[in-house]
């Protein structure tokens, strides 16, 4: 197992201990996707949460098992030699700090485009294999997630009833898609009591920014999902658990299960604000460590994003500027992992 350094707790972000501790929420929606009626619960969980667990996806096991195993081998190398795969500039290993902008945390990743000329030669060398063996463990776990993510969109466009429903899923299967893969690992954070420190940050929340992303975790809890709650909101589970909630309305709720899909700021242009995308954050394990590899699907650089016109209802008005996913990409580079990056493309000013 590998354990970064001591904590270095004048750096790492931490928790304000004044806020209630997060509470256990297992409830969330759930998505057959074998089912019939799948493409009407997508649009009412994205509506209502921005998330979803997936069950019945054809992603197989084996793919899961292979990469995952490859990844702990990864990052058990030691440091030295990991980071001859650095830096993330994009692509590569990166250690603690998180994008160009300042943001650190408790963890280590591989960024990979999933492009299929991207050169694995790094990545294989710490594992003293040959790099034809990491890409197609890659490939065949980034290629069955990536149909699974196309027939998810083309269910959300149908349940819309937007037509041709391939509006969301055509964006993944260009081959210019922008999309990238990445694989965190939160160590297991040594006792952090004895540093006087509770809750300590693996990762700082934020929103993505692609169309979607798709998250497996190796069932340890860490990631924590921002629920908004809209006074009077009908679901009785949520009322049942967090009594509390009506008045403090925005909660975290901790997350454990294993393959999520979650809702992203272009897919929030794209429906014109209909559907928010969702904040969440990873705390550290005291007890083990985390390994989550997610797929974000994006569109073409060169692709002109804008809220659908089938989507807008009567004199519904545009709430975005048109812009590329480069423009935004390059904005959003420049920004804090926390920042609101839609601010800068609203029409009307933040709202
Ligand atoms: O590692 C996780 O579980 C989530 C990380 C995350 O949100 C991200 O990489 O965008
Ligand atoms: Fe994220």
């Amino acid at each position: 197992m590998v354990v970064l350094t001591e904590p270095d707790t004048d750096h790492l972000p931490i928790i304000n201990n004044s806020c209630k501790s997060p509470s256990f929420f297992n409830d969330i929606p759930v998505i057959d996707l074998s089912k019939p009626d799948s493409k009407n619960l997508i649009v009412k969980a994205c509506e209502e949460f921005g998330f979803f667990k997936v069950v019945n996806h054809d992603v197989p096991m084996e793919f899961i098992s292979k990469l995952e195993s490859e990844a702990i081998k990864f990052f058990s190398s030691p440091l030295s030699e990991k980071l001859k795969a650095g830096p993330a500039d994009p692509f590569g290993y990166g250690n603690k700090q998180i994008g160009q902008s300042g943001d650190i945390g408790w963890v280590e990743y591989i960024l990979l485009s999933t492009n299929c000329e991207f050169n694995y030669q790094k990545f294989a060398s710490v594992l003293g294999v040959n790099p034809e063996s990491i890409r197609a463990a890659v490939n065949d776990y980034v290629s069955a997630v990536k149909k699974m993510s196309c027939e998810i969109l083309e269910k959300l466009a149908e349940g819309l009833k937007i037509h041709p429903t391939n509006v969301f899923s055509k964006l993944l299967k260009d081959e210019k898609s922008d999309s990238v893969f990445r694989l965190n690992h939160y160590p297991q954070c040594p006792d952090i009591q004895e540093f006087n420190v509770k809750n300590l940050i693996g990762f700082g929340e934020h929103t993505d920014p692609q169309i979607i992303s798709v998250l497996r975790s190796n069932n340890t809890s860490g990631l924590q999902i921002l629920l908004k709650m809209a006074i009077g909101f009908p679901c009785h589970l949520i009322r049942i658990h967090f009594s509390s909630m009506l008045a403090t309305r925005c909660r975290y709720i901790t997350y454990t299960h294993q393959i999520l899909y979650l809702s992203n700021e272009i897919v929030e242009v794209m429906t014109n604000g209909r559907f928010k995308s969702v904040k969440h954050r990873v705390l550290t394990n005291t007890l083990k460590s985390r390994l989550s590899m997610i797929y974000f699907g994006g569109p073409p650089l060169s692709e002109k994003i804008a809220p659908l016109p089938s989507l807008m209802e009567g004199e519904e008005s545009s709430l975005y500027k048109e812009f590329t996913w480069f423009e935004y990409k390059k904005s959003a580079f420049k920004s804090r992992l926390a920042e609101n990056r839609l601010t800068l493309f609203e029409k009307f000013g933040a709202s």
